[in-house]
Parts: C-alpha cells; sequence; structure tokens
C-alpha cells in the first residue's frame, strides 16, 4: 500500500556564534569538553547560551514570577494544527487590520511572518512586535499559542510587555524567532517542543511544521 510521506519544513535557527542576540545576552559557546584521541573514545561538548537564544519557547515565568518554568509546562500547546499568517506589509506592530482573520478564525496556534527575509547575521532592533489587540482577538477564538520571525512579541525597548501580558491572561504560549522564510500562507502542522529545563524562563526549541495529508 502507497502512503505518502508528508514534508517537512525546519523552521528553526542554527544555533552558533553568528545566531543574532537580544543585546546584552551572553555569546553562544560551545567548549570541547573531551576530545578524541589514544586516551579519549569521545569528543563531548559543552554549551552555553541564554535561555532566549535563536528560535525559543518563552516559559509563563519569563514575564510572570508565578508562571510555570520550561520544565512544568503542558506540551499539548506545541504540537498540532497551525496556521501560518502572512503579514510582510505590516509597519512597526502586527495590527488587526493586517491579519486575514477568515483564515485564523478558530485556529489553535497562528505564526505570524513578518520578515521578507530573516536577518541572519545580524541583530534588527526594528523588528515589528504584535498588538495586543490582535492576542486578545486570536484569544477569544481559542488560540493555544502564538509565534513570531521576531525576537519577541513586544517592541526592543517595551517596559510593560503589553502584548506578553495579555498572553498571560489567556494562558497562551509563545515561540519567538522562528525562520519563515521559506513559508507560504497556509494550515501545517506544529511540532517545537521546549526542554524541560528546571527553572527555565525560555528554552530553544526545534521548530517544525508538518505538511498536512
Ligand atoms: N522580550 C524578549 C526577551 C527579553 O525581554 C530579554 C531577553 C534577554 C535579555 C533581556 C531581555 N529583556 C530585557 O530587558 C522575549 O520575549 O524573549
Ligand atoms: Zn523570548
Ligand atoms: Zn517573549
Amino acid at each position: 500500500m502507497f502512503r505518502a510521506t508528508p514534508r517537512i519544513w525546519d523552521i528553526s535557527q542554527r544555533i552558533g556564534t553568528s545566531t543574532p542576540l537580544w543585546p546584552g545576552e551572553p555569546p553562544v559557546r560551545l567548549s570541547r569538553r573531551a576530545e578524541i584521541s589514544s586516551d579519549c573514545p569521545v569528543n563531548v561538548g559543552a554549551l552555553t547560551l541564554g535561555l532566549h537564544t535563536g528560535t525559543h519557547a518563552d516559559a509563563p515565568l519569563h514575564y510572570s514570577n508565578a508562571g510555570a518554568a520550561s520544565a512544568d509546562t503542558q506540551l499539548a500547546p506545541y504540537i498540532g494544527p497551525c496556521v501560518v499568517a502572512d503579514v510582510r506589509g505590516c509597519h512597526a506592530r502586527v495590527e488587526i487590520g493586517d491579519c486575514d482573520w477568515d483564515t485564523l478564525a478558530g485556529a489553535q496556534r497562528v505564526l505570524f511572518r513578518t520578515y521578507e527575509r530573516f536577518p541572519y547575521g545580524h541583530w534588527d532592533e526594528n523588528f515589528a512586535a504584535i498588538a495586543p489587540e490582535v492576542v486578545a482577538r486570536l484569544r477569544e477564538g481559542g488560540a493555544l499559542l502564538i509565534g513570531t520571525d521576531t525576537p519577541s512579541l513586544d517592541p526592543q525597548n517595551s517596559k510593560t510587555m503589553d502584548t506578553h501580558k495579555e498572553v498571560l491572561r489567556g494562558d497562551m504560549r509563545i515561540l519567538e524567532g522562528l525562520v519563515l522564510d521559506d513559508i507560504s500562507a497556509g494550515e501545517y502542522e506544529l511540532i517545537s517542543l521546549p526542554l524541560a529545563i528546571e527553572g527555565g524562563d525560555a528554552s530553544p526549541v526545534r521548530a517544525v511544521l508538518r505538511e498536512l495529508l
């Protein structure tokens, strides 16, 4: 019997020394703790990186002291049907008017593509944020997760984190730093699991989209 293999798109950044970093974040460092030699049969590495480096899932603990850490969040929001919304025409924020609400009605997971091309190799301080009103409307439609190809749902200089707060109100989950350059607007299956980091306010994820057959 013939069974089609669904296509898989990797929507994650590579983690390395040229991964764009939130200002002030520690550099990514991979060190070799052991190397293959006549005395040692294996290579063993150790990694240093900020938890919001590259493609990552914010844990509720990032924006609330009462929120769950990465190790303690349910995984269901991170796996399942998902809509990719093309909002490349947006300006400083993705606003209600930038969204095609016919395709977003009832969506459980929504990923926003704001970039024409992901800013590989440099930090873009003028990335597009998402308006809290957009999050509120998605929450009313039953959304569990919101993702973006930028480093944050709120502007870099935000002190109030209004959009993250709106997410908290609906107990939704957040993905940031996605790479959606090769992804057309439409429906997919999302798979993007955070690591079970105890006390973690975020975790790197390997995020993929799978074709719906
Ligand atoms: N808002 C960003 C991250 C963030 O706020 C941040 C990440 C690393 C170091 C400092 C940060 N914010 C500091 O003011 C995020 O949601 O991932
Ligand atoms: Zn983050
Ligand atoms: Zn965030």
